[in-house]
């Protein structure tokens, strides 16, 4: 899928406000056709990296490419390719929520009626059809948030950079955004994601780069963070023959919980590891109430690097 002119191409970026080392060394690439989580603490660099790349801010040092760009040296011919959600939507006071579109798309040159449908079209995408003629100010956060989606949507951009666009949403919208999301991945476009809330990336991203501390400390594809030793939680009636059988099978476990839900945590290599252990322990008439990853694929990797905030 990857494609020498598309996608985003970061090599040694660095930026600082003064003092503070906002972004210091980041590295990664988001090919076109997938979903690129930028994952870190907070304070470690993501905004600045995304600003970064729609051409708002330069770098001091290090080479981006966007769509094949350069965003300090084209910022015109990045703009027209890119579409920008920041992680607050900047509203007209007057404008309606129509109106936000089609003056974005008149901004991006798109012609009267052309405008006008896209904008119709792109507010049904995001479930705003009856809030169209209302003034943008008045829109909750959630609805600010789908607004602003569907303005960085307005002209069809190849790349698309997304900054906590799940901030705000009930569970159904980010339902939504996620199939939104696939879908503009599988027409081909670029889209990176920055956010802290792992849970939801699992199911979005094809890959993630995780980033502390303004440096990019790893990056890898969900089906590698899939595939990696994962944390389980066990819990079974009554824990002391889960204790046993587990000790009889070799395999170490940490206590978790209070007395009153007690439960065992467990590393495993694999899933195929995981389905060998439950089955055994359920033909061993041990009773298991309850056998779960402990967490996301991309939050053990988060877990498991040294990443702090700042
Ligand atoms: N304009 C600025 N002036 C001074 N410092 C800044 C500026 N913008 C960002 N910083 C600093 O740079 C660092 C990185 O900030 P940034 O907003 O990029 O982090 P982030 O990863 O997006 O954080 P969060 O997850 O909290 O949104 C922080 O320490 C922040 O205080």
């Amino acid at each position: 899928m990857t494609d020498e002119n598309g996608g985003i191409v970061v090599e040694g970026v660095a930026r600082s406000f003064g003092s503070v080392q906002a972004v210091n060394d980041v590295d990664f690439k988001a090919p076109p056709g997938e979903v690129t989580a930028l994952i870190g603490p907070n304070g470690s660099g993501k905004t600045t990296l995304l600003l970064i790349l729609a051409s708002l801010l330069a770098p001091d040092k290090g080479t981006v490419r966007v769509a094949g760009f350069d965003p300090v040296a084209q910022p015109g011919e990045v703009r027209r390719r890119m579409g920008w959600m920041p992680d607050t939507l900047g509203v007209w006071d007057s404008l309606t929520a129509s109106e936000v579109l089609k003056t974005m798309g008149a901004l991006y040159g798109l012609g009267e009626a052309d405008r006008s449908s896209r904008a119709e079209d792109l507010l049904g995408t995001v479930n705003l059809t009856e809030y169209a003629k209302q003034p943008a100010r008045v829109l909750s956060r959630g609805q600010q948030q789908r607004l602003s989606l569907a303005r960085a949507l307005i002209h069809d951009p190849e790349v698309l950079l997304l900054d906590e666009p799940a901030s705000g949403l009930d569970p159904g919208s980010r339902v939504e955004l996620r199939s939104l999301l696939r879908s503009l991945a599988a027409a081909g476009k670029t889209v990176v994601v920055s956010s802290h809330v792992l849970s939801e990336l699992d199911e979005i991203a094809d890959r993630a780069v995780f980033v502390s501390r303004g440096r990019s400390v790893k990056s890898q594809t969900l089906d590698e963070a899939g595939s990696q030793t994962r944390r389980y939680y066990v819990r079974a009636e009554p824990m002391s023959e889960l204790a046993t059988a587990l000790q009889s099978y070799g395999v170490r476990f940490e206590t978790r919980g209070d007395s009153r839900r007690e439960e065992f945590l467990i590393q495993l290599g694999s899933t195929a590891e995981a389905s060998w252990l439950l089955r055994t322990l359920v033909l061993g008439d041990v009773v298991i109430t309850a056998f779960a990853p402990a967490g996301g694929a991309l939050e053990e990797t988060y877990m498991s690097l040294d990443t702090d905030r700042r």
